[in-house]
């Protein structure tokens, strides 16, 4: 069976800006893939390729095994888009909209109504239908996006940053509902910047750097390759640095411990890379107790995606995110994407 979507060696640049350098990526059927990067990696452009909005300079685009590239109109069949921001005609109702939006794709006239119907049930928007869109919440519009896309039940349902600006409670109804839609066999690829969703939602992850994928495969492998779990260690509240120095001393020597940094800042408090064992923060107390050390807090944390970024770019996501801030011209973009 073909991917549900496959890029290869996408490249697209705005004249001096190259927004994708080479952004290869297999998206299986059925899975939730998760495009994660900083704000200004070229998620955006990748996924407009992906939807025939804008034109690659070059490399492969397939949906479903249809190339978008050769054939975008029967590629656009397989896709469903929920862009980033949404602009809504405040005055129609939610269920005039959908109406609009089944007219653009060419819906039978027969069956329009009632998908509408169970489109809005299923995002449990019936009590909002006949509402003017304008008076919607943010996670009410969100739902409103979400319905749109999937109303020719698209193969593929791509969203470009589909949580962002929700409270927590619409996010993670947004969640669910994803899930929910990968449980009955649609092929879901986001984009965001929050890690933490990316890592609890996606079953396979790529991390795009400044137009390049730099890492790929699930949270947990990823997580893998960064090497051993994270432990943070207080030996006392505020530990006098020479008992660190002990503790240190004797941590380094026991065989699952890879790396001991004394943390001066945070009360000399130890932080430890250690093998990813079940045991660790066991064998690591009972080596300060043999010693006379007591333990006044311990606690292991697998590496986070933001670990892996660091690992692959040197930066944390957070810093890529500001470095890229100061750079755009949002304005020009937005004008440009209109057209
Ligand atoms: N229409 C455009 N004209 C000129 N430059 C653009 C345009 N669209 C994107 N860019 C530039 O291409 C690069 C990638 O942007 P892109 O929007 O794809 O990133 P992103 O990862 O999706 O970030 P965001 O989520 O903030 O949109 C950025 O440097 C951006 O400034």
């Amino acid at each position: 069976m073909a991917p549900a979507v496959l890029i290869e060696q996408l490249q697209k640049r705005y004249g001096a800006i190259e927004a994708v350098k080479d952004v290869s990526l297999q998206v299986e059927s059925g899975e939730i893939f998760g495009l994660l990067g900083p704000n200004g990696a070229g998620k955006t452009t990748t996924l407009r390729c992906l939807c025939t909005l804008t034109e690659p300079d070059s490399g492969r685009i397939e949906v479903s095994g249809v190339s978008a590239i050769e054939h975008p109109r029967l590629a656009r069949q397989h896709l469903g888009y929920v862009a980033q921001e949404v602009a809504l005609d405040k005055v129609l109702t939610g269920r005039e909209l959908l109406e609009l939006q089944a007219a653009l794709y060419h819906l039978p006239r027969q069956t329009i109504k009632p998908r509408i119907v169970e489109i809005l049930t299923l995002l449990g928007l019936d009590e909002w239908a006949d509402k003017k869109s304008g008076t919607y919440s943010g996670g009410l519009k969100k739902r409103l996006d979400l319905a749109a896309g999937l109303l020719h039940q698209p193969d593929v349902l791509i969203l470009d940053e589909p949580t962002v600006g929700l409270d927590i409670e619409s996010r993670v109804a947004v969640w669910n509902f994803l899930r929910e839609l990968r449980s009955q066999g649609t092929t879901v690829l986001i984009t965001s910047h929050y890690l933490e969703e990316v890592d609890a939602l996606a079953d396979r992850v790529a991390i795009i750097d400044r137009g390049i994928v730099i890492a790929a495969g699930t949270p947990s492998e990823l997580k893998d390759q960064v090497g051993g779990d994270r432990v943070t260690l207080r030996i006392r509240e505020f530990s006098p640095v020479e008992e660190a120095e002990q503790a240190k001393v004797l941590l380094e020597a026991l065989p699952l411990v890879q790396e001991v940094i004394i943390n001066r800042a945070q009360g000399n408090s130890l932080n430890l890379v250690v093998a990813p064992q079940s045991e660790a923060l066991i064998t690591i107390q009972n080596a300060l107790q043999q010693a006379g050390l007591p333990t006044f807090g311990i606690a292991q944390a697998r590496p986070s995606l933001d670990d892996v970024y660091l690992n692959a770019t040197g930066r944390t996501l957070l810093d890529a995110e500001i470095a890229a801030a100061g750079s755009r011209d949002l304005k020009a973009e937005k004008k440009q994407n209109m057209r």
